[in-house]
Formats: C-alpha cells, sequence, structure tokens
C-alpha cells in the first residue's frame, strides 16, 4: 500500500512522522498526474497546493477547524487527504465532484467556485463561532493571488481586521497567476513580497553585526531598530496588510512542508487574524505544466500522461469570437476588449495580441470591469466585456446602473452561456437571459451558429445608444443554418405546413435552434405543422412574432436558459400585450442548481434533446387542440 493508501483521514496524516512526509507528496502528484491525464481538470492549481494542504490538515483540526477554498478548484488533495482516492469520473455524473461538496464530506464547506469569497465566508464563520461560544475554532481561508485581485476579498479583510480576537489565518496561496500572471498593483505588491529577503533574516544579520562595530555598533544598532517601521517597510512592504491591522507572516516558501507547517503554527498562536503568505508554483512537480506559459495547466482537458500533449479540442464557439474580434478590431480603433483575468478562455488573446493597447485585464474583477467599460464608453470608446456568462452575475448592478441607466454603448460577451455541465451548479451560465431581460435599453442577440456570432456581433457593435449583449455555449460551435426566409428581423429555418394548416410555432433561441429544426421535422412527419423561427434578438423581441403566434395554434420556445423570466416569458408577455391568445409553452432549464454532469447529459436530463422536445411538443398541441380552446397566452 502506498503512503497516500494508508490516509483515510486527517488524523493519519498527523500521525506521519515528518521524514514521511516528502514521500507522501510525491504519492500525490503521481497520482493526479495519472488520474487528470485521463479525465481532464485543475491539475496545475492542485499540484501548487500539495505541500501547503498537507501542512494546513497537519496543524488545523477539521472540520472542527474549518479550511475553506476560494473558487475550489484546488481542493484535489484536499480531497485526498480525507479520505476521497477515486478520482477516476473525476467532473462526471457520479464521480467525484472538480470543487468542494458538502455531499461527500464534512470537510467541505464552499461549494460556489465563484472567486474572491472564502474572506467573507470566514468573516461571518468566525464571528458565529466568537457568539456561540465557540471561539477555539479556527478558521482558514486559502485565497489564490488571483481571488485576491476581487473587491470582496478587501471588504472582508476590513471587517476581520477589525476582529481582534477572532482567530481567522488567511493563507494566500500566491503563485503568481490567475490563468495568466495576476495583473495590478497587488499583484506587483506580491511580487515585491515574494522577492524581498524576509524582514526577520534582515534583522538577524543587523543583530549579529551592528553591535559589534567598534564604537559605533550600539548607537548604531538603536538607531536601525528606532527606524524599524521603515526598515520593514523597505525589506518587507506588507504594511499594506499590516496597516489593516492584520499579523503577517511571510513569504514563506509554499513548497516546503516543515516550512509551511511552522508557519501555520506560528499563525495559529498569534489568536487572532494573521495574513499567511506562501509561495508556490502552479503544476509543480509535472514539467508539462511548469512549462505551459499561457496558462501552466491550469485546467487542461485529458492529456499524453508522459508528454502533456492535450487532446485537441477542436473548434468552440470561442474561436469564432476571437477571429471576428481581431477583424473588427482592424476597421474600428474605437472598440477595445476586457478581460476578468481569462484573457484565452474568453477569446480575447488574439485581440490583445492585435491591438496591445486596447485591451484591459482587470483581475478577477467583474464588477469593476462593468463600471470602468462604463467609463471607457463615456471616454468615447466601445467597450466588449467578454466573461463567462455566470460570472456576469455578480456585476447586475453595475450593468444596469453604470452602464444602462447611463445608456452606454457596452457590449458584453458571455461564453459558456446555458448549460456548461463539468464544472457543477455555480457555472452553469442559466441566469443572464432571466438577469438581462429586467434592464431597460438592454438588447439580447442570440446567436445559433457560427455565422450568426459574427453577423450578431457586428451588430450589437453597431448600436451606439445603450448597452447590448451576445451569448453563446460552452462547447463545439454549431454547423452553420441558413434561413429559409425572413420574418421581420427573425430568421424562418424552416417551415412544415400541417394537416390542419400551421400548428405550432417554435421559437428557437440560440444553439437551441439546430435540436428545434429536428423537431419540426419530426412533428411534420406526424402530420403537425410546424414552422420553425430564430429571433436573434431575443430582448426586445420582434413585434411580428405576434402576427406569426396568432397565425399558429401554440408557441414553444426553447432556451438554453433558466425558464423563470426568460425568453418564454417575455414572449408571452409580448403576446398579452398584443392580446394575442395563443398558448405559450417554454422548455428550458428548471430553475434549480443543477449537479455536475457533461452538458449533453444535462441537456437530456432537461427534456432538450430533439427527441424529448418532438415528444413533449406533440403532446402539448394534443393538449391544445383537444381544449380547442385557444387559452390565454401564458407560459407554463
Ligand atoms: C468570479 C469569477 N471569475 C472568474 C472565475 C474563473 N476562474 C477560475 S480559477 C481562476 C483563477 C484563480 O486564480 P487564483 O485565485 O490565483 O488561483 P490559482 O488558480 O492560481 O490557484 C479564474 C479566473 C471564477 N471562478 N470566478
Ligand atoms: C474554475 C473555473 O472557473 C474555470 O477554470 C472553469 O473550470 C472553466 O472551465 P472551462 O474554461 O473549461 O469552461
Ligand atoms: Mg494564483
Amino acid at each position: 500500500m502506498s503512503l497516500l493508501e494508508s490516509i483515510k483521514g486527517p488524523d493519519d496524516l498527523k500521525r506521519l512522522d515528518a521524514a514521511h512526509l516528502p514521500g507522501l507528496a510525491e504519492d500525490i502528484r503521481d497520482f493526479l498526474i495519472d488520474a487528470v491525464a485521463k479525465t481532464g481538470g485543475h491539475l496545475g492549481p492542485n499540484l501548487g497546493v500539495v505541500e501547503l494542504t498537507i501542512a494546513l490538515h497537519r496543524v488545523f483540526d477539521s472540520p472542527k477547524d474549518k479550511i475553506l477554498w476560494d473558487t475550489g478548484h484546488q481542493s484535489y488533495v484536499h480531497k485526498l487527504l480525507t479520505g476521497r482516492h477515486d478520482f477516476t469520473l473525476l467532473k462526471r455524473r457520479g464521480g467525484i465532484s472538480g470543487y468542494p461538496s458538502r455531499a461527500e464530506s464534512e470537510h467541505d464547506v464552499i461549494e460556489n467556485s465563484h472567486a474572491s469569497t472564502a474572506l467573507s465566508y470566514a468573516d461571518g464563520l468566525a464571528k458565529a463561532f466568537e457568539l456561540r461560544g465557540e471561539g477555539d475554532r479556527v478558521v482558514v481561508p486559502v485565497v489564490g493571488d488571483g481571488a485576491l485581485t476581487g473587491g470582496m476579498c478587501w471588504e472582508a479583510l476590513n471587517n476581520i481586521a477589525d476582529g481582534k480576537d477572532r482567530k481567522v489565518i488567511i493563507v494566500v496561496n500566491d503563485n503568481g497567476r490567475s490563468y495568466s500572471p495576476t495583473i495590478g498593483g497587488l499583484a506587483s505588491h506580491l511580487a515585491a513580497l515574494r522577492v524581498t529577503p524576509t524582514y526577520e533574516q534582515a534583522l538577524d544579520l543587523v543583530k549579529r553585526t551592528v553591535p559589534r562595530a567598534p564604537v559605533v555598533g550600539n548607537v548604531a544598532y538603536e538607531a536601525l531598530h528606532g527606524i524599524k517601521k521603515g526598515l520593514k517597510d523597505i525589506l518587507q512592504p506588507q504594511a499594506m496588510f499590516e496597516d489593516l491591522g492584520l499579523k503577517y507572516v511571510g513569504p514563506i516558501d509554499g513548497h516546503d512542508e516543515q516550512a509551511v507547517e511552522h508557519a501555520l503554527r506560528k499563525a495559529r498562536a498569534f489568536g487572532g487574524p494573521v495574513i499567511v503568505h506562501c509561495i508556490t508554483r502552479k503544476g509543480h512537480g509535472y514539467s508539462p505544466a511548469e512549462n505551459d506559459e499561457e496558462e501552466q495547466f491550469h485546467s487542461p482537458g485529458p492529456y499524453d500522461r508522459e508528454t502533456g500533449v492535450q487532446k485537441p479540442k477542436g473548434r468552440i464557439w470561442t474561436n469564432v469570437f476571437s477571429e471576428e474580434m481581431v477583424e473588427i478590431g482592424r476597421e474600428r480603433r474605437d472598440v477595445v476588449g476586457i478581460t476578468a483575468a481569462m484573457l484565452h478562455p474568453v477569446g480575447l488573446a488574439d485581440f490583445a495580441a492585435a491591438y496591445p493597447d486596447r485591451i484591459y485585464d482587470v483581475g478577477i474583477a467583474e464588477q469593476h470591469a462593468v463600471t470602468s467599460a462604463a467609463g471607457l464608453a463615456l471616454g468615447g470608446l466601445h467597450p466588449v466585456v467578454a466573461v463567462y456568462a455566470t460570472f456576469l452575475n455578480r456585476a447586475f448592478d453595475q450593468v444596469l446602473m453604470d452602464v444602462a441607466l447611463h445608456g452606454q454603448a457596452v457590449t458584453f460577451v458571455l461564453d459558456r452561456a446555458g448549460v456548461t455541465g463539468d464544472d457543477g451548479p455555480s457555472h452553469n451560465g442559466m441566469w443572464d437571459l432571466s438577469l438581462l431581460q429586467l434592464v431597460p435599453g438592454m438588447r439580447i442577440a442570440v446567436p445559433r451558429d457560427g455565422a450568426r456570432v459574427a453577423e450578431l456581433l457586428r451588430e450589437c457593435l453597431a448600436i451606439s445608444d445603450g448597452p447590448t449583449a451576445l451569448r453563446f455555449p460552452k462547447g463545439a460551435v454549431a454547423a452553420d443554418l441558413d434561413a429559409v426566409d425572413r420574418l421581420g428581423s427573425m430568421d424562418v429555418l424552416a417551415r412544415h405546413p400541417g394537416a390542419n394548416g400551421a400548428d405550432v410555432l417554435i421559437v428557437a433561441v440560440g444553439a437551441m435552434a439546430t435540436p428545434a429544426v429536428e423537431v419540426g421535422g419530426r412533428l411534420a412527419d406526424q402530420g403537425i405543422g410546424a414552422t420553425v423561427v430564430d429571433p436573434r434578438f431575443v430582448k426586445p423581441l420582434d413585434p411580428a412574432l405576434s402576427a406569426a403566434a396568432a397565425a399558429h395554434s401554440m408557441v414553444a420556445v426553447v432556451e438554453d436558459n433558466g425558464r423563470v423570466g426568460a425568453v418564454g416569458d417575455a414572449v408571452a408577455r409580448l403576446l398579452r400585450d398584443e392580446g394575442v391568445d395563443t398558448p405559450v409553452r417554454t422548455f428550458g432549464i428548471p430553475q434549480e442548481f443543477l449537479d455536475h454532469a457533461k452538458r449533453d447529459l444535462i441537456l437530456a436530463d432537461c427534456g432538450l434533446t430533439s427527441q424529448d422536445l418532438a415528444r413533449d411538443i406533440t403532446e402539448a398541441v394534443a393538449r391544445v387542440t383537444a381544449s380547442d380552446a385557444h387559452e390565454p397566452a401564458t407560459s407554463d
């Protein structure tokens, strides 16, 4: 049995002699490199926290003490040390989650994979322990240098510093990167800390040498000691943290397990809020990851274990956006790009390479990204804010009040919209079509294929009197689907006259157009008439839609978003407002948190395959026809 196999929980780890810990670290690295090669996953971040996580579980007593993982993608080692060793179905249905999961273990706390939240959880937990007389319990948030660029961290630090007796030990896992190198003043500050000899080392040197200097020694030493604060700031500019009232320990070599253990025990002894600054390396111990300049194997797909060569991903929606942005950048000097620490994943890397002075990486700071975009627009530019759809949630007020209220021409490009699947419930981009429906003046484009990404992106960028949004899903881009006709501003994708005239109008939103056209064919095979339209813009809806609905027995709206308050509800409202009583049925994602699984499996669960849709729409049409009454336009 390997050392790792002998670890069923933190108690087994605590019983290990320190001499065995390097061997355990090696077992863990070998395990992770082998396992993630098969499934894909966050290899780089987890190779960076092997020693750090061993030290955490040897010093603290989880679950009595709470170890919190910010973002949570780096919790694989934590899972191994808390007895979860089956990674064969990592991030897959029925397998281990890629993030902490309370259903999996009492050692897991935060399941939300949105960055920069752990310190706020920690502040709340520490206050709860204090109020409940459990002040001996320690809260240990582990936060990356990237997550630290998120504003919530600073709101939390301001509060944590206020609790002088609350045992919060903030472990900064500083590998200098989000995906790419971390940006901004804070990053430079952390970098300065990384390269500066520790203050203690310098002070020891002064203590050992200056007093021995003949005649002036003692006086000089006293003088130096008298300017200790100044010296400290020069040698170790962590004043930023200490001025907040937080003790600072570090920088520590995060791959020296004993050094980390020592620092954590020292921090725990303080009895109040402390920052322990650990310097780590993403991908540490696996050269293909260490040498991956773009993202140090932040989240590779499956790869060859020996060479690190990843299996090709194929053309995804993001590629189309990326290529079109470079073309648009050539034509329009007012177009600039903004990313929140995800330059490559959101497809702005080529734009950045072509126009380096027109790209802004703001760190993991979506709220700032949006309001900064409002500023850029006020300054006469047209910013494109490219984020994953789910991450726009946290910037809703900025979209509403800073951009839309001021009628600013900002274009939001929302990648990974709809079901993303294997990154769990907090990663599904199933909220944007509901949230953005609320925003006065917002126009929302939903391309059905690659050609429409390019077309609609240009149409959004041509709008100068208010905000626009364009959203597309994760994965392989849909094959181009040409229209057979036009209906107002909408594309007609199929017309199947039925035995009893036109029965159902299918409103296909974005990528759901491909299954919707198949559904039209299936209905036609049963003699049910079907017209399939792609609205292209789902806000505002084209008024021609209500006339088209009036000519059908039922409207079926198919969308890859939560059903509440999204396109189906908007269509029903339009028909009601127009006095059209054709019933509306919405086929979308149930308004629930969805367990991790691949996208196609979850879409099938939601009944969003062409087979399920054909069956369900057929049944719905039959019910409508049987009632023979046009129910008031309602979405169910
Ligand atoms: C609000 C939010 N925006 C973007 C992301 C995407 N994301 C996942 S991990 C990551 C980088 C995190 O960097 P860091 O905190 O330094 O952790 P590391 O990966 O370096 O261990 C980003 C940007 C996210 N999870 N949450
Ligand atoms: C943890 C995180 O937010 C991302 O790294 C997430 O894993 C996105 O993965 P994809 O880029 O593969 O959608
Ligand atoms: Mg980092």
